[in-house]
């Protein structure tokens, strides 16, 4: 018997973290192009749809407060890509991700409405078929760990990747993408250069943040975030994608969630999250 097509669905739009982010050159039309190691955390928005007569977007959540539920959102313009399908969607989505952060909340809400879509209609989804939203967009639709080259459209799935526990401070502050992009110095850097099995973070300490020094001239509390992790006694910690959002690795839950406690004591207006990142 044919299964019952479900009427609607709810999916978790997962935070994304590059766990390292090499700038190695940029085209003609000004993308960069990158090299990067991706991640995803167990922590992320939450997303409900289902299909309707029109598209409606409702918002809530720590974070909705800043978010326009207008056609410009990326949750509605990713809906839309199947409007062939569906005169509209009724979507509610809920802000837990801060805006503009380098853990790209909007194109991780874009990649679960394309799943939550084309699982409601059966269609097949493409990967790439996100890139017209954004760079990140195609690997939130991959949505497991994956070295990520080109402009952010050519992926290769990492399946070497432990799982690890994590904090994700940001100090509240937004970080304009394009903003950090045009400010960089020098955009023609090494490409990650081995990424041998092995001790994970020793190899991690041979890669980079291209923009994490460009972004701490802008938003020099982003330091003060990286500063707090190292206090709390973290193994490695580094910037997310343009940022402001840093996160620090620890070895056990435990020690992330009691340098969570600390670092959120010390900074009560601060973002502040334990997770697990390449838990899923
Ligand atoms: C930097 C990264 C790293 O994963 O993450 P975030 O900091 O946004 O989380 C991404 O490449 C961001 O992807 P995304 O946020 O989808 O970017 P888009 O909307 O396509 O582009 C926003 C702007 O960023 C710049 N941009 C983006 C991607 C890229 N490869 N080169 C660029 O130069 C361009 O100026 C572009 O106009
Ligand atoms: N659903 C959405 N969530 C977050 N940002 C969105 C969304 N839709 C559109 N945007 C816009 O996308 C831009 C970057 O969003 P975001 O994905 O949060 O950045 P980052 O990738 O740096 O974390 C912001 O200017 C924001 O207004």
């Amino acid at each position: 018997m044919r299964k019952r097509r479900p009427l609607e669905m709810e999916i978790k739009a997962q935070a994304k973290i590059n766990l390292c982010l090499h700038v190695v050159g940029q085209r003609d039309d000004g993308y960069h192009l990158l090299d990067s190691i991706v991640v995803f955390a167990d922590i992320g928005d939450d997303i409900w749809l289902k299909p309707d007569s029109k598209y409606s977007l409702e918002i809530d959540g720590p974070y909705g407060a800043g978010l326009s539920n207008g056609a410009d959102n990326l949750v509605l313009r990713a809906a839309k890509i199947y409007e062939h399908k569906y005169a509209g969607a009724k979507i509610r989505l809920t802000k837990n991700l801060p805006i503009s952060s380098g853990i790209g909340g909007g194109s991780a809400d874009a990649a679960a409405v394309l799943r939550g879509m084309s699982k409601l209609s059966r269609e097949p989804l493409p990967v790439d078929l996100g890139l017209s939203l954004g760079a990140d967009v195609p690997v939130c639709v991959m949505g497991k760990a994956c070295r990520m080259r080109g402009i952010g459209d050519e992926l290769t799935p990492l399946n070497h990747i432990p799982k690890m526990h994590a904090v994700l401070v940001n100090p509240n502050v937004s970080v304009s993408t394009p903003d950090i992009f045009r400010a960089l110095d020098c955009k023609t850097n090494p490409a990650i250069k081995d990424l041998a099995e092995g001790d994970f973070t020793e190899m991690l300490n041979n890669t980079r943040n291209d923009l994490q020094n460009t972004a701490i001239q802008m938003q020099p509390v982003i330091a003060d975030s990286l500063n707090s992790l190292a206090r709390t006694n973290a193994i490695f910690s580094r910037m997310s994608g343009s940022g402001a959002t840093c996160f620090g690795l620890f070895k056990t839950a435990t020690k992330a969630s009691n340098a969570a406690e600390i670092i959120q004591n010390d900074h009560p207006d601060w973002w502040v999250k334990a997770c697990v990142l390449n838990g899923a």
